[in-house]
């Protein structure tokens, strides 16, 4: 496909997009439906589309209009292209721009349009991130690094590093965990890799990482993942310590790749359906971690970022008070509750977090870490609690 091709397939995306449906189901029903298309128009016409949708207030205004054709016209002027050299109706081309189009001039923008914050969470945003606010909404403009977490049960971050350089997936290790390993060149083919199918690395953010490294895990413990979706924090917990480690979830479905995944980190994880938790036993670390606005995490899900409002953030917080209360009485005595969210929003984090306080009195706060993408991964908030 031509450059104006993939343009003119991105449009078609994001006007199907703006009339509400999902990104990734568009982008999947498109591959199928364009067999023509081979990987790498696929994989440049999903950054075509997530780039607009990470900008897209500031594209729709460089474009002129909220659509999907004002968003790529957009695109192209933010990135200093002369929207008329593809927009030429030539071929699969998108047509020519129209005089209203031409006469779009990208002014000044204001400054929350041009940082590219939603209005329904702008508040909140502005009064959790403080002076922080606008270089953390600047930052959630760009693609976010691939990272990925050394196994090691398997290695140690350098012999990773090393095995993967063969391969020619290059990697620098990242501060934020003493497992990240950030991929600096051919991402796209850590899937393919060797040391990806033995289980040397996972694919993990490196805040995620860091999160899992607040969390205590004692030696021969017992340890229950209590919202484990695809299963990513037990495998960064399991990597760490020798424990005995339990997966659960209110959507058991979320946790069908967790055996595979786990049996290539070559570690063993024990997956508990919601009714079997009454016989489980106790725990010496729940980790919850919780359902939420994933405000933290727009640069890797956009969409989110214009689809999340107040009754979004609302029924949330609820959701994860719900959370913590259910799982306390999963805490063996001298055991740890760790609460974690991948949000910037204050009362998702440690306002949660005082409330659950305030609901159990006996719980003190022994260590939490808040980190926004200034500090290289997603925005991440983590806390580890015990009973007094
Ligand atoms: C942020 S995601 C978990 C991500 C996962 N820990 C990881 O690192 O890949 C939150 C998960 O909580 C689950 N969940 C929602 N409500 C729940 C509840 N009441 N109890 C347990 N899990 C719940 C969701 O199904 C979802 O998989």
């Amino acid at each position: 496909m031509t450059p104006a091709a993939r343009i003119a397939a991105a449009i078609g995306l994001l006007d199907a997009w703006l009339a509400g449906a999902p990104i990734e189901r568009l982008l999947t029903t498109w591959g199928r439906q364009n067999r023509y298309a081979g990987a790498k128009d696929r994989a440049a016409i999903r950054d075509l589309v997530f780039d607009a949708l990470r900008c897209r207030r500031s594209f729709a205004a460089l474009g002129g209009s909220d659509t999907g054709r004002g968003l790529m016209l957009g695109l192209l002027r933010a990135d200093g292209i002369a929207p008329g050299t593809l927009f030429t109706g030539e071929g699969h081309a998108p047509s020519p721009l129209t005089a209203a189009e031409q006469a779009v001039s990208p002014a000044d923008l204001p400054q929350e349009i041009a940082c590219d914050c939603p209005d329904a969470l702008a508040a909140v945003l502005r009064d959790s991130l403080g002076a922080d606010f606008l270089p953390v909404m600047q930052a959630l403009r760009h693609r976010a690094p691939v990272f990925l977490r050394a196994n090691l049960r398997r290695t140690t971050r350098d012999k990773a590093a090393a095995a993967l350089a063969a391969e020619g997936i290059e990697t620098r290790p990242h501060p934020l965990s003493p497992t990240a390993l950030e991929v600096t060149a051919n991402a796209r083919r850590v899937q393919q890799s060797r040391a990806w199918r033995e289980g040397l690395v996972e694919l993990q953010d490196a805040a995620s990482q860091a999160v899992a490294d607040l969390m205590p895990v004692p030696e021969g413990g017992r340890v229950l993942d209590f919202c484990a979706g695809g299963g990513g924090k037990t495998l960064a917990l399991a990597g760490r310590v020798s424990a005995r480690f339990f997966a659960h979830d209110a959507a058991p479905e979320r946790m069908s790749d967790l055996p595979a995944r786990s049996g290539r980190a070559g570690v063993e994880v024990t997956v508990l359906r919601p009714d079997d938790l009454g016989g489980a036993g106790l725990f010496d670390l729940v980790l919850c971690d919780v359902p939420c606005t994933g405000s933290g995490a727009w640069r890797r899900s956009p969409e989110a970022k214009w689809r999340t409002g107040p009754d979004d953030l609302a029924r949330l917080l609820t959701v994860q008070a719900g959370i913590l209360d259910r799982a306390v009485p999963l805490v063996a005595p001298g055991g740890a509750l760790g609460y974690a969210t991948c949000s910037l929003i204050e009362a998702e984090n440690r306002a949660q977090v005082a409330s659950f306080r305030m609901r159990h009195p006996c719980w003190v706060r022994m260590a939490d870490r808040r980190l926004t993408p200034l500090d290289g991964g997603d925005g991440l908030y983590a806390a580890v609690m015990y009973r007094t």
